[in-house]
């Protein structure tokens, strides 16, 4: 979090523009970031509403926005560019598909690769989780479908959420259904939105709730038609940006930094530790066997 107020503090809008290609129109216009990285398919679709200063960033990485190391990436240096510019006081993550917001980690990122590839990844995760639960700006996840394990902790990572009011869509921490195990920092985000109990059993069980269970716990904070999910995010973005940014961003710091510094402090013994348990021999049978089950489903 400090890092971030560092960044946004320091670098002007214009430097931004400049650097990035931050085309700006009118003021009722929408504006289109666009990214430079070679590799990038625009799995990210983010929109700044300049007369707002609101971003709607949709994800877009079919079929169902599981998170690559692309993905990942793009997604990191799409926040990175919305927290530097002081034109962005909020925003609102959704996914471009009805249904699914994400999938949650690409679990082929986590099958079959070697060693160095596995850390790459996770530090990406480790990034991800970083920069978005240590925003500065209003975050609201508009879940528009379900949101297993990394999907979720997206979602969670955000100040507010609103999910679609679909019995269908399910979100929750699920990895030791499929034989692994979620790391401190995702059990410690759930635990400063549910608790201590609540969080204990949901991953032990690996337990995905219906949206009405996760209203009912407290790991969604409303749920609205889903035609009304867009609508309500903005309506609910107004709200939260009628407090001053500098009382709201030091009070959200003083909430979250002991949890970003817990990961901060060990994030290389993290990734030791994920490259580790991921590539022994068991953990890969486990996650290939789940990845077949999947793609038998059908
Ligand atoms: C001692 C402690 C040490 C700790 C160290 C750390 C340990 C590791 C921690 C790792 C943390 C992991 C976090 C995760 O996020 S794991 C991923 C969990 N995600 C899931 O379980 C979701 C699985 N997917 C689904 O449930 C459904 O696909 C979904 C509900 C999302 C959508 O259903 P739908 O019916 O619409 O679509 P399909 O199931 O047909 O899927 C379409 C295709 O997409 C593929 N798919 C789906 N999910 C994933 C995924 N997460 N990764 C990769 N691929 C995915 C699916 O196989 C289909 O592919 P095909 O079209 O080719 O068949």
């Amino acid at each position: 979090m400090a890092a971030l107020a560092v960044l946004r503090s320091s670098a002007p809008a214009r430097l931004l523009s400049g650097s990035f290609s931050v085309h700006r129109g009118g003021l009722a216009s929408w504006q289109h970031y666009q990214s430079r990285r070679p590799f990038s398919n625009n799995k990210i679709l983010v929109e700044l509403n300049e007369s707002t200063g609101v971003a709607v960033m949709k994800m877009k990485s079919p079929p169902v926005n599981s998170l690559s190391l692309d993905f990942l990436t793009e997604f990191s240096i799409s926040l990175e560019k919305l927290e530097i510019d002081r034109g962005c006081r909020g925003l609102i993550l959704t996914s471009a598909f009805p249904k699914i917001f994400s999938a949650g980690l690409d679990i082929t990122e986590m099958c079959g690769k070697s060693a160095e590839h596995y850390a790459a990844f996770w530090k990406a995760v480790q990034e991800m989780w970083l920069k978005l639960y240590g925003s500065n700006m209003v975050t609201i996840a508009a879940v528009n479908g379900s949101s297993p394990a990394g999907g979720c902790l997206m979602a969670m990572c955000c100040d507010y959420r609103i999910m679609a009011d679909n019995p269908k869509f399910a979100i929750g921490l699920n990895e030791t259904q499929l034989g692994i195990v979620a790391p401190f920092w995702f059990k410690d985000t759930m635990i400063n939105i549910v608790g201590n109990r609540v969080t204990e059993q949901s991953l032990q069980l690996g337990q995905m709730y219906s949206a009405p269970e996760a209203h009912k716990i407290g790991l969604v904070d409303l749920l609205v038609p889903e035609d009304k999910v867009q609508s309500t995010a903005a309506a609910v973005m107004t709200q939260w940006l009628s407090i001053p940014d500098h009382a709201r961003q030091l009070t959200k710091s003083m909430m979250r930094k002991p949890t970003i510094d817990r990961l901060v402090k060990q994030q290389e013994a993290d990734i030791n530790n994920f490259v580790s348990f991921i590539t022994r021999d068991s953990i890969q049978k486990s996650l290939q066997v789940y990845l077949d089950r999947l793609k038998q489903k059908k």
